[in-house]
């Protein structure tokens, strides 16, 4: 936060001026302090961007897996973390035929923006003939952040502004930073203005390059703390979120939110059903959230896939201010990964079941999933629900390959 002070005094009022601003001149037509902001260059360009990743019907994949979690991934199929086995898994996932009627971006790692396929084609290139919208994973990390209670901070912001536009150049269009609150560990106050700072920091940073920027503070699954605490938590971890975004100027119209749904912690013994979890997530965005904002892509956290689509189902059931939808990782790619194993001739029945997860996910942002078909006693009920080649795909792979493995069970800690 030392960077973060001397810019604040520097640009921008304090609290208590602007306070003392405002009372001075009540009853007057002018305030003393001028929050004019200037448009961008690229502003326009933002909000274009963000309304074409908020597409109805369609969300992000998400398959930014830092060097170190992907490592887990793979390691968990019994592969090396080697490039090229991160290469043949990635051009498995876009390269999925059809994938863009359901997948509106998806988010890379700084390897794999600069990538190209196994057979040689730039992965960005494959994502926009896809009419996938690439992005960019921009955060440098977590390290543990001092003088907290075991907790962590986000690191990324130097040079942050050089490499956004070397991204912008390579073809990325949107951009990524995750950081993480933690609820077992407090969280503390400072834990929270840290994150909300570093996010708004690169929401600017971003936006000042041509990237929309998607503003992830992930309040992690992890506890045994219920579902009020969760809200609790998430509502000021947002407040501060947006306090900051709007003292860093930012384009509310040109970002993305990607929040953690509010459900109980999980090792909770409470469950919360779809419609509660609904309910709370719904709560929190109305309390929180401007209108202004395009769209909210939730991460998936944990959850299994089908507990990830079915919560995104129920939010979907009322008319929002703003498209919700997703930007899972693990619960758009986790029966696909497996699937796979690492075998080429497994590879089109790894890409089918992308597509299941994508199709239910995009059924669930239009508030259509019914669920039926994810589980073997009711997989005819899903097909029925499903038309033509969409369920044909939910036949095939459901039959052929989901079904022994694919329970409405949670999957947490499947990797
Ligand atoms: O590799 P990192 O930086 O730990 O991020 C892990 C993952 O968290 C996400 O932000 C959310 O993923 P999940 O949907 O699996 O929770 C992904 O975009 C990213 O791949």
């Amino acid at each position: 936060m030392a960077s973060a002070t001397i810019l604040k005094s520097a640009f921008l009022p304090k609290r208590s001026e602007w306070a003392a601003a405002t009372r001075s001149s009540a009853g007057r037509q002018a305030t003393a302090v001028s929050l004019t902001v200037r448009a961008g260059s690229y502003a326009d360009e933002l909000v274009k961007t963000a309304k074409t990743v908020a597409s109805p019907g369609r969300g992000i994949l998400a398959m930014d897996e830092s060097n170190a979690t992907c490592g887990k991934r793979l390691a968990s199929i019994g592969l090396e973390n080697t490039e090229a086995n991160r290469q043949a898994y990635r051009t498995l996932l876009v390269s999925v035929p059809g994938l863009g009627q359901y997948i509106s971006g998806a988010i890379l790692f700084e390897e794999t923006l600069y990538q190209s396929t196994t057979e040689g084609k730039k992965i960005v290139d494959v994502l926009v003939s896809q009419n996938i919208v690439p992005g960019i994973k921009v955060d440098k990390g977590l390290v543990p952040l001092a003088g907290s209670n075991d907790e962590s901070w986000c690191q990324g912001l130097d040079g942050l502004a050089s490499r956004c536009a070397s991204y912008y150049q390579q073809g990325a269009r949107f951009a990524k930073w995750r950081t993480v609150i933690s609820i077992p560990n407090g969280p503390s106050a400072l834990a929270v203005k840290e994150a909300a700072w570093g996010l708004a920091r690169y929401a600017a940073i971003a936006q000042d390059n041509g990237l929309v920027p998607i503003v992830e503070p992930e309040i992690l699954l992890d506890g045994e703390h219920g579902i009020d605490r969760t809200f609790e938590v998430a509502l000021k971890v947002w407040a501060e979120v947006f306090f900051y975004l709007a003292e860093n100027n930012v384009l509310f119209e040109g970002i993305l939110l990607k929040p953690s749904m509010v459900t109980p912690g999980a090792e909770s013994k409470d469950k919360a059903t779809p419609e509660q979890v609904a309910e709370y997530t719904l709560k929190l965005l109305h309390r929180r959230i401007p209108p202004a904002v395009p769209g909210i892509m939730f991460l998936s956290g944990g959850q299994s896939e089908v507990e990830a689509t079915q919560n995104l189902n129920a939010m979907n059931q009322s008319t929002n201010p703003w498209h919700i939808s997703f930007s899972y990782a693990r619960a758009l790619q986790n029966t696909c990964l497996k699937t796979w194993g690492g075998r080429p001739e497994n590879v089109k029945a790894a890409q089918e079941a992308l597509l299941v997860r994508a199709t239910a996910n995009s059924l669930a942002q239009l508030g259509k999933y019914t669920g039926e078909g994810e589980s073997a006693e009711s997989k005819k009920g899903m097909c029925n629900h499903v038309s033509g080649t969409v369920a044909e795909r939910y036949r095939a792979v459901l039959s052929s390959i989901i079904e022994p493995q694919y329970t409405v069970k949670s999957q947490r800690g499947a990797f």
